[in-house]
């Protein structure tokens, strides 16, 4: 493949994948004083893979995620790229592509600046600088002070820094914060292409819906421990509530509203608040003959505050809306 050429955003991933291929988080785990903030944290992003590390504020998202890059030191556990721990691959910024804090660039030096600074410190070729501006459509303004651009842009600046040494891996702290709606679209677009051509993606977010159409995995922390780790269908399958069909759905919703379970005729099926396996039970013991039994699904901001609502009980002061809503981050 090409430097520079049309493919400039793309990775730099490979077809052939081993087994030790991927970014793997083993047994992470970090203290601050005598509190752990990072709970033997373990995960792994594979090849190809868009994976959303989700939890609420303070949960230790961006402390696992310098650790990932190698910004951080463990206090136990390890990070590997590809089987090779962090810390002792020579030059990270061409394996990992990093996007922790979209502010920390020289604001006094111009865009054009601050990528070329990264380029050289990471060993990128020069002619990467301007075809990455113009790739993320910061082309018009390469010659402008960084601490003169809006946060939209900057992100855009910070997806650049994150791509110009054309990683194998991006890990994303917030990518989509800041930006307008074609901003967003526009970086979901980069990160699937980024992973349709190889690249694992790691991204970090508060904007659920978004990340419900951008990625394929969730691994949720909680307090510093990983609370789950699946596929995004698997996440927001409810195990509270299930569309069910029967022979008889009068009889069948007549048993369930009698076993106390909360229940609706709805489109033709019935919509009943309880695992399936419950209402399997109810139907055998009725003899209704069930024609169709599947959990529903749920928003993705639902699943994870279902994980993660301990954590906000015990806040007091803080209820479900610290989690905000789209629009709220989007402001
Ligand atoms: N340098 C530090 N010194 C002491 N405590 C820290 C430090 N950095 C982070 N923490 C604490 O570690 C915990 C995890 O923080 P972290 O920033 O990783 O959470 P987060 O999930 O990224 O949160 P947010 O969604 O708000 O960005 C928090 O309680 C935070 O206060």
């Amino acid at each position: 493949m090409g430097e520079g050429t049309s493919t400039s955003l793309t990775s730099a991933g490979g077809s052939s994948r081993s087994a030790s291929q991927g970014l793997h988080a083993s047994g992470l785990t970090r203290r601050y004083g005598s509190r752990t903030v990072v709970d033997d944290v373990s995960f792994e992003v594979l090849p190809g893979q868009v994976v959303g590390f989700l939890g609420p504020n303070g949960a230790g998202k961006s402390t696992t995620l310098r650790m990932l890059c190698g910004l951080g030191r463990p206090d136990a556990g390890v990070a590997l790229v590809d089987g090779t721990p962090v810390h002792r691959l020579p030059n990270a910024g061409r394996v990992i592509g990093v996007l922790l804090d979209a502010s920390a660039v020289h604001r006094g030096r111009t865009v054009q600046e601050n990528l070329s600074l990264v380029a050289q410190t990471i060993g990128a070729p020069r002619h990467r600088v301007p075809v990455m501006l113009e790739a993320v459509g910061l082309g018009a303004v390469a010659r402008r002070r960084s601490g003169a651009l809006s946060l939209g842009m900057r992100q855009r600046l910070a997806l650049a820094v994150a791509l110009v040494g054309r990683p194998r891996y991006l890990v994303l702290d917030e990518p989509l914060n800041g930006l307008d709606t074609e901003g967003i679209s526009w970086v979901k677009d980069v990160v699937r292409g980024f992973a349709a051509d190889g690249g694992g993606v790691l991204v970090s977010s508060h904007l659920m819906a978004e990340v419900s159409t951008l990625v394929e995995r969730v691994v949720v922390i909680d307090r510093g421990r990983i609370v789950q780790d699946a596929p995004l269908a698997h996440v927001v399958m409810s195990t509270e509530t299930a569309l069910c069909r029967s022979t008889d759905d009068e009889q069948l919703l007549t048993a369930l509203l009698a076993a106390g379970v909360e229940a609706r005729a709805e489109g033709g099926a019935l919509v009943a608040h309880a695992s399936t396996r419950r209402i399997g039970e109810i139907a055998a013991a009725t003899g209704a003959v069930l024609l169709e039994l599947r959990p529903t699904s749920r928003e993705l901001a639902d699943a994870v505050l279902a994980l993660t609502e301990g954590e906000f009980r015990a806040r007091r002061g803080l209820d479900l809306a610290s989690w905000g809503t789209d629009e709220e981050h989007l402001r």
